[in-house]
């Protein structure tokens, strides 16, 4: 099991706050002070001179801490403006809101209020909605909504500093996605320079929009680490029905700041750190294995060469190219180090099979649709840990996924999903109107359980999935340059190396995303495919450093 952080759903978070008061230790009043107080502890922090502020209060509990939120930035001298609804909130909320109200008036949350003439603030405190929101939002605070998303596009610099309360009100947190909104980014979405979440991260904080409209995220610890821990321990003992698989998640996700207090440890790191100790014991059993890239006929472009130098870089001992014997003299240039074989055909390929010290194989970039359609078969009879991408998925949709198991790694872009998956695909599109929205998260966890392979889905927000249901983000939209042609064919590589050195299929895949994105990091902008795998060598370093 990889290490790292748990991603806690929503219906898990409300199930460990349920636990963590049922125990009578302590209160939901006390949790939402807590929050209130993180909240509030990190304005001051952003701007220790106290300012104007306007705190937007919702219905429910993240309205209660907004009310916390303002009182406790009132009594540090800000000019506190709450804007709040006429509601009776559940008791907690109901408690904060009547301490504010014996300090300041509670304005109605209308559009009209926000806009008020001389009253701009220097923050804006959004406590709208958090976890409980479950429909797209309506009326007055719809329109609160679109007014404070438009305050971004163009004119940024003018941007106010709106800090969201455990998310940017409207974003579904199980999701990424803003209900009642279009999934695909627009101006519309409330966008925070800053959003203090509590416990732990959510999926929609890493996933779709969330990454891009939260900010900077800080995961605030209210003291709910130990329910958490207790509840995960339940479901291991199968007693706990409504958290489920609370520490199947991790998040490996380098980019945003998380408090020294919070352990954050990065999944494919930590396997990436360990594979750069590898080399002092090379005589241990799982050596460091030899991989086996299927490459394509003449002029089929040097995809399949990046996938095998990758494979190279993160440390296969040997790597061989295996292109068409029609090809081979188009598939001779460097890397020297990579060994060539010719095949032809499924029967070559069933031979070379025979020889166990392949421990991995990867087809599909540049291979070409009908071979790949060819050599599947004989690969997937021979069982061995095996990287499928590009072509071979476009041959995977006409072949069918029975064949599959759970040796199997697919990477598939949305693309390439849509052919797998079409019905998944379908589901991912909608327009999401009620929460929690179907996401990249669960698509890629039903392609797994569906296939019996472990399922990388692609993008900046990529999920990895095993059939088991364990399933890891790794958010990289610090790297936009990594969109580029043929860095899928890398990634590819690197997985397909660290399969041949005897990583399980998800570490590998984990791995593999991890140094990929940090190859783009460390390269910086300009990057082509080709310098990928030759960052491998300095990313190690760093790690060993
Ligand atoms: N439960 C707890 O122990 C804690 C909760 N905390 C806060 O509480 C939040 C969750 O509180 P709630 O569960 O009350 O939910 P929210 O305050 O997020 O939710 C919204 C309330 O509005 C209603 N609602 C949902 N969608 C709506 C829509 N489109 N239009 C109008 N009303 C809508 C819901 O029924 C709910 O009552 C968290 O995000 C966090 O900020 C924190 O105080 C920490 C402790
Ligand atoms: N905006 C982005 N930010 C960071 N990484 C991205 C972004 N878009 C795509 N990627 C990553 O870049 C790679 C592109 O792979 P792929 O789509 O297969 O490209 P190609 O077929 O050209 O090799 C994937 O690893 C994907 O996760
Ligand atoms: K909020």
């Amino acid at each position: 099991m990889l290490t790292g952080t748990e991603i806690l759903t929503t219906a898990q978070m409300r199930a460990i706050e349920s636990a963590a008061m049922a125990s009578g230790e302590v209160t939901g009043l006390q949790l939402m002070e807590r929050a209130g107080t993180a909240v509030a502890g990190q304005i001051r922090l952003r701007w220790p001179k106290p300012g104007r502020v306007t705190v937007l209060c919702g219905p429910g509990n993240n309205g209660g801490d907004g009310y916390v939120i303002a009182r406790l930035l009132h009594h540090a001298g800000w000019q506190v403006r709450v804007l709040g609804m006429d509601n009776s909130p559940g008791a907690d909320a109901a408690e904060v809101k009547r301490q504010w109200a014996k300090i300041g008036p509670i304005l109605p949350l209308t559009e009209a209020e926000l806009r008020r003439r001389g009253e701009s603030s220097d923050v804006y405190v959004d406590a709208i909605f958090g976890t409980g929101l479950t429909r797209a939002p309506q009326e007055d605070i719809a329109s609160i909504l679109l007014h404070m998303g438009g305050w971004g596009g163009d004119w940024a610099y003018y941007r106010p500093r709106i800090v969201s309360v455990d998310c940017p009100s409207g974003l579904c947190l199980d999701s990424g996605f803003f209900l009642g909104q279009s999934r695909v980014a627009g101006d519309l979405e409330l966008r925070a320079v800053m959003t203090v979440a509590f416990d732990s991260p959510k999926p929609g904080h890493l996933l779709g929009l969330g990454p891009d409209c939260c900010g900077r995220l800080v995961i605030a610890d209210i003291g709910l680490a130990h329910w958490r821990v207790t509840q995960r321990r339940e479901i291991a003992d199968g007693k706990a029905l409504e958290v489920q698989r609370p520490a199947a998640l991790t998040a490996d996700w380098p980019i945003f700041d998380i408090p020294d207090n919070r352990r954050f440890a990065l999944a494919g790191k930590k396997q990436a750190e360990w594979l750069t100790k590898r080399h002092a014991t090379s005589d241990h059993k799982f050596g460091h294995g030899h991989a086996l890239v299927l490459a394509g006929g003449i002029a089929r472009g040097g995809a399949a060469r990046l996938a095998a130098r990758a494979a190279l870089r993160v440390g296969a001992g040997l790597v061989t190219l295996a292109p068409p014997r029609s090809a081979m003299i188009d598939h001779g240039g460097p890397p020297d180090a990579l060994m060539r074989r010719g095949i032809d055909d499924a029967a070559t390929l069933d031979d070379l099979l025979t020889d166990g010290r392949i421990t991995a194989l990867c087809i599909g970039p540049g291979c070409g649709i009908d071979r790949a359609t060819a050599l599947l078969p004989s690969l997937l009879k021979s069982k061995r840990p095996a990287v499928l991408d590009a072509d071979a998925l476009s041959a995977l949709a006409e072949i069918g996924l029975t064949d599959l198991h759970q040796g199997c790694v697919l990477t598939p872009h949305l693309g390439e999903f849509a052919r797998l998956f079409p019905d998944l695909t379908e589901r991912l599109g909608e327009k999401p109107r009620t929460g929690p929205a179907y996401s990249k998260l669960d698509a890629a966890r039903e392609a797994a359980a569906r296939s019996g392979a472990v399922v990388l889905l692609k993008g900046p927000d990529t999920v990895i999935a095993a059939p088991d249901g364990r399933a890891i983000i790794h958010s990289a939209f610090d790297v936009p340059w990594l969109a580029t042609a043929g860095s899928g064919d890398v990634l590819a590589g690197l997985i397909t190396g660290l399969l041949a050195r005897g990583l399980p299929p998800l570490d590998a895949a984990a791995t593999g995303a991890w140094l990929h994105a940090a190859a783009a990091r460390r390269f910086g902008p300009g990057l082509i495919a080709d310098d990928l795998p030759e960052q491998i060598p300095a990313v190690f370093r760093d790690l060993r450093a």
